[in-house]
Order: C-alpha cells, then structure tokens, then sequence
C-alpha cells in the first residue's frame, strides 16, 4: 500500500476547536494508560469491517475479501506502527466529518468526567465520549491515514501532527478499507515491539471477531488475538478481568457489573448469550430516547445489529451479546423481524432473565441497587400487562407506610388485616412526600399498610394489572367506601349548620372540584382531595397533566374533618353569614400542597396565607 501524493495538490484544513481541546485533554489526562491507543484503533478497525459485512447484504460493490482481516505492522528503523483493515472505508467528506469535527458534541461534559473520574476508570471514558481516534496522538506525533471507501476507486490521505490543522491529499490504495500509520515519539518506543503490541491485544481486544495479525520486519505474521469471542468459551475459562473488560467494552460504562449471565443454550435451537445487568446508569441515558433493547444479535460470531431487539423493551437495562447459528450470515432486515428461530429466542431469552433476576432478588443487597437503578423499567413491563405480569409483580418492591426499607407483595398479602380485601397503595412523587401524607391518616388509624409508589409508571399500571394474588389493588385517593367498612358502621350524619358550609364551600369552588363532604379518615389535618367518584386515581391526573397541559382532569372531591378547629370555627363563621371564600381557597390549596402539587395560583395562595397570618 503506498501513498502517491506527487501529482496530487495538498489541502490544509483547521481542526475544529473542540477538537483540538479534545486532543489536548485526551493526550494529556490519559497520559499514564496510554497503551489504550491500540485499543481504540482496532476497535474503529473492527466496527468499520463489521460495517462493510453489514453494507454488503444490499450493495454487492462492498462485499468483503475472502479473508477480512486487522493487520498490524511495524517498521523499527522507519519508527512506524501501522494498523490497517479490510473495512468500510471512508470518503473525503467522511474523513473530514469523523477525523476533523466531534461528531457527539460534549467536550465540556467530557472535561467534567475526566476530571471526577477515577484514574483507573478515565481510560473508558474515552470510548464513550467517542473520541478514540485522537488517542493516537498519545504515542504518535505525526498520524497518517489513507481510506478507500469501499464501492469506490478514490483513496485519500490524512496527515497530522495533532496541533490545529491536518492536510488532505488524494491517493491510492489497493483495494478498499484504511490505514493508519503512526509515526511512534521517541518516548514511546516500547510499542515498535511485538510482543508489547500482542500483549496489550489479548488484554484489551481478544474478543474481536475479526482476526488480527501481527508483523515485524522479516518476522513470520503471527495471529494475535485467539479468534474466539469470549461468549464461545466457558465461563471457568474466563478471567473476571476479561469479562469486565467486556463488559465495558460493549456497554461503554465504566463500572463493573452488577450480574452476569453467560448462557449456552442447547436443544433444539443452539444460542449462546452474555448478558449483564449493569451496575449504572448510563450518562446518556436521559438523552437516550429510544426504548428499545440494545442487545447485540451475531450470527456465528459476527456482528450483525443491535436493532433486533432481543428482548422486551421493559428489560432494556440488560446489555450484553445474543450469537446464534441457526440463521444465515446475510439475515436480512426483514427476516429479523419475522423469522421463528428468533421469535423463540427472543423467548427463552426473556424467561432466563426473569429467572436469573428471580435469583438475583435472593441476594438482598444486591437486588436493592439493581431495584433503585432498574425497578422503574422492569414495572413498565406491568403496563404490558403480559404474561410475565404476575412475574414482574413478585419482582417488584415497594416502601410501605408501616415496614422499613422495601417490601414485596406476597409480603403485604402476608401482613393483610381480617377483612381487608384490597392491597392499597398511593402514588406520589416521592417516598418523603408520601410517607406524612394525611392522605394515609384513616388508614394508618385502622392499623391498614398502605404501599407507596413513587415512579411515574406506578400511577398506571395498577389499573391495567388489576389484581395481585386475586386482591385488588386500590388507590387509597379511590378507597372511601373501603375504609368506612373497615371503621365499621359509624356513620357521620352532618348537622344543618356543617352542611351549610358545605354548600358555602362547593359554592365558591364550583368549577374547581365536584364535591365538598366531610370525612372520618382524617385525624390531625383539616383537609384533603379524594378522587371523584369512578375517577382515575389523583397521581394518574397529575403525571397526564405535566405532559400536556391542555388535559382536561375530572374535578377532585374536597373532604373536610368536621373535628378540627379550623374546620368547626368555619363552620361557625358561615353561620353567621361571613364570607369564607379566600378560606375555601386556601382549603383547597393546602389539599393540592399535601398532594405534591402546586397552589393553583401560587402568588395568590402566597398572599392569602399573609393576609391570614396578619389576621386581617
Ligand atoms: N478504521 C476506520 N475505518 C473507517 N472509519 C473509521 C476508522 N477509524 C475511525 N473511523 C471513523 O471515524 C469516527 C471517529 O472515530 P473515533 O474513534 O474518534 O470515535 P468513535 O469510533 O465514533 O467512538 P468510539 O471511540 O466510542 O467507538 C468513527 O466513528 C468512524 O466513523
């Protein structure tokens, strides 16, 4: 492979400024782990051929070499480390774009993590900011590229010294793919050695499926990476490092897992999967908008799509590899989503995950960081209401009003009082709101447990699952029939002068709730908002109200406790007639506050309050 640059005219180009702040961070803080180069540089080689297979099922012009392979070379007296591969290639424009520009903006966000980071973890947050390539730069001081993009004749070639410009020059390569060539710095001479290059590659690249060969000077080539994914092994032959390593690798965290599940299956479909349940949240995560599961599908080792969606969208915070052998290398897109090997895979994968995390809830420790982190998005498999919905369900932990850190639904069924028919819950925002909420007042009275869920998925999926162990479950905002059985019959009857304020009260509310009536479920507090009658539980407006404001809500039901002083001395006041309503506005204000929301004038209920307090 040669450049040819004599009759081609050089273009200089500027580095964009990110870039070269980029470089400078990646040279610089990464300094003591350089060898991670190598890493960065066959992985981009692995990618691009995995790329190429992937281009060639629809364009034939890109199909790959009988024997694609990563080679590396190194030239001693020339101090020269090439890496070079049968990949896709790339164009001029695709070398400007990648090799000139971020494509993943963040070098702030990046800077931020470097500098929080762990020594030992900075290393793996190069992958994830994608910014590998620079990396280079770290042993090199001058990079050349040269790139055919493959179902073309063009080659280019990229030169660097890594300090704000590059130039770009036409040349000539063989056939299609690219080369990189270091041109190694004068402290970095241990990687003109074969043996330090083959060792940093078992380490860091020894499950690329894609063989990698090694050469120096006259030297025979040797096969540095052993060809066998790590998956392909068992797990006894497998070091934790590597399946750390592999793990970071694949999920771009840089963590380690939280638990590991390497499954050969066997029978009549033949699969082998590695999957992890990782140990954090990805910092992309909240960007990540997509609520698919990632996890890779090969096909007799090779890559070919992490679109397959290999299991359901409520288990996709499991990360990992599906390789099986019973499709064919050119699966097409279509096939993918029809064929009933993967339909079945797809199955037994999910069932093993459920029973691995069924063992994993042994471990309670362990089975609460994976709760805190994941809980939120195993629960949006209820809303499925599918068949593992009874399986979610024993999965799931709660906080409850009575018992200490979590608790699980058999548990509660386990605790439930004679004649308490319903597993009742209230939703809100947060354990801390809803553990003091008078909502729970009545119930905690009668000595009834009340769960309180606190993800935004909790509001809605109990009306879609219905029932736990044939119990119902009920929103406490939904119980007022509920909890005057379990007081038993002592029924309230309102005297003339309560049931005037009332109708004070639902006169000057009367566009803001359906009802106001007193209730026997509070103790301390005045006032509180129950559901409407056959209405959708308070948290479920709520959440639906915060995502579009213009959602028309069903009007709560105000409740009062006719034997607290304020509410008796209102009673007194509209007897005699006086105005009550900046109380009953302030009534129904305190209610939404206790509730988690907002006054619905938040500046009015402000001054209301001080007119009150200054007792004018
Ligand atoms: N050997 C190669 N063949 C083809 N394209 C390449 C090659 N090396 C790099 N590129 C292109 O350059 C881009 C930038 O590479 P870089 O390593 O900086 O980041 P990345 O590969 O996108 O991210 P990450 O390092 O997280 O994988 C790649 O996305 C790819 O498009």
């Amino acid at each position: 492979m040669t450049t040819d640059t004599s009759n081609h005219k050089e273009e200089q180009h500027q580095f964009s400024a990110e870039v070269e702040r980029l470089m400078d961070l990646v040279v610089h803080a990464l300094y003591s782990e350089r060898e991670i180069f190598l890493r960065e540089l066959i992985a981009n080689s692995a990618d691009a051929t995995d790329r190429r297979r992937f281009e060639a099922l629809t364009n034939e012009a890109c199909a790959l070499p009988a024997t694609p392979q990563l080679r590396i070379n190194i030239d001693k007296d020339a101090r020269l480390l090439t890496i070079s591969d049968d990949g896709i290639g790339m164009s001029k424009e695709e070398i400007m774009q990648n090799l000139g520009t971020i494509a993943r903006s963040g070098t702030r966000a990046f800077e931020k993590e470097l500098k929080d980071a762990k020594p030992e973890d900075r290393p793996n947050l190069i992958g994830q900011f994608g910014v590998g390539f620079y990396s280079a730069f770290m042993v090199a001081d001058k990079v050349e590229v040269i790139s055919r993009r493959a179902g073309t004749d063009e080659a280019w070639s990229w030169v660097s010294e890594g300090k704000g410009q590059y130039t770009l020059t036409q040349a000539t390569r063989d056939t299609a793919g690219t080369t990189i060539i270091l041109h190694i710095k004068s402290d970095a001479d241990e990687y003109l050695e074969s043996m330090r290059l083959e060792n940093i590659i078992r380490k860091w690249a020894d499950h690329i499926a894609w063989p990698i060969v090694i050469k120096q000077g006259e030297e025979e080539e040797r096969n540095a990476n052993e060809g066998t994914a790590l998956w392909r092994k068992p797990r006894s032959e497998i070091t934790d490092e590597q399946m750390d390593d592999f793990y970071r690798h694949i999920t771009h965290l840089f963590d380690k897992p939280l638990a590991t599940l390497l499954w050969h299956a066997e029978g009549v479909f033949e699969f082998t999967s590695l999957l992890f349940i990782p140990g954090m949240i990805s910092p992309f995560a909240p960007v990540d908008q997509e609520r698919k599961s990632k996890v890779r599908l090969h096909v007799r080792r090779m890559f070919i799509t992490d679109e397959a969606e290999m299991l359901p969208a409520w288990l996709r915070f499991i990360q990992g590899i599906v390789d099986t052998e019973d499709l064919p290398l050119n699966v097409s897109r279509e096939m993918l989503q029809n064929t009933p090997v993967l339909a079945r895979i797809r199955k037994a994968l999910t069932n093993r995950v459920i029973s691995e995390l069924q063992k994993l809830s042994e471990d309670k420790e362990k089975y609460g960081t994976f709760w805190n982190l994941f809980g939120a998005i195993l629960k949006e498999g209820l809303w499925e209401n599918g068949e593992h919905s009874e399986s979610i369900l024993k999965l799931s932990r709660f906080y409850s009003s009575t018992e200490e850190g979590l608790t699980t639904l058999p548990d509660y069924v386990s605790r439930m009082k004679d004649g308490q028919e319903a597993i009742y819950f209230l939703a809100g925002d947060s354990k801390e709101i809803l553990s003091s909420s008078p909502q729970l007042e009545g119930f905690k009275a009668q000595g009834i447990e009340v769960l309180l869920f606190t993800d935004a998925v909790d509001a809605f999926w109990p009306d879609r699952v219905g029932k736990f162990s044939d119990k119902p479950l009920r929103s406490i905002t939904q119980a007022k029939e509920d909890l005057e059985k379990l007081m038993g019959d002592v029924e309230y009857v309102n005297n003339e002068e309560e049931e005037n304020l009332l109708k004070s009260l639902k006169e000057v509310l009367t566009d803001k709730v359906s009802e106001v009536r007193t209730t026997q479920r509070l103790v301390d507090s005045p006032v509180i908002l129950a559901a409407s009658a056959g209405g959708p539980d308070l948290q479920m407006q709520r959440l639906m109200r915060r995502n579009d404001k213009t959602m028309p809500s069903a009007s709560p039901v105000l409740e009062l406790n006719p034997n607290h002083p304020w509410i008796k001395s209102l009673v007194l006041k509209a007897k005699d007639g006086k105005d009550i309503s900046e109380e009953a506005s302030i009534l129904l204000d305190l209610a939404r506050v206790q509730d988690g929301e907002m006054p619905i004038d938040p500046t009015l209920f402000a001054r209301r309050i001080a007119t009150v307090l200054t007792g004018k």
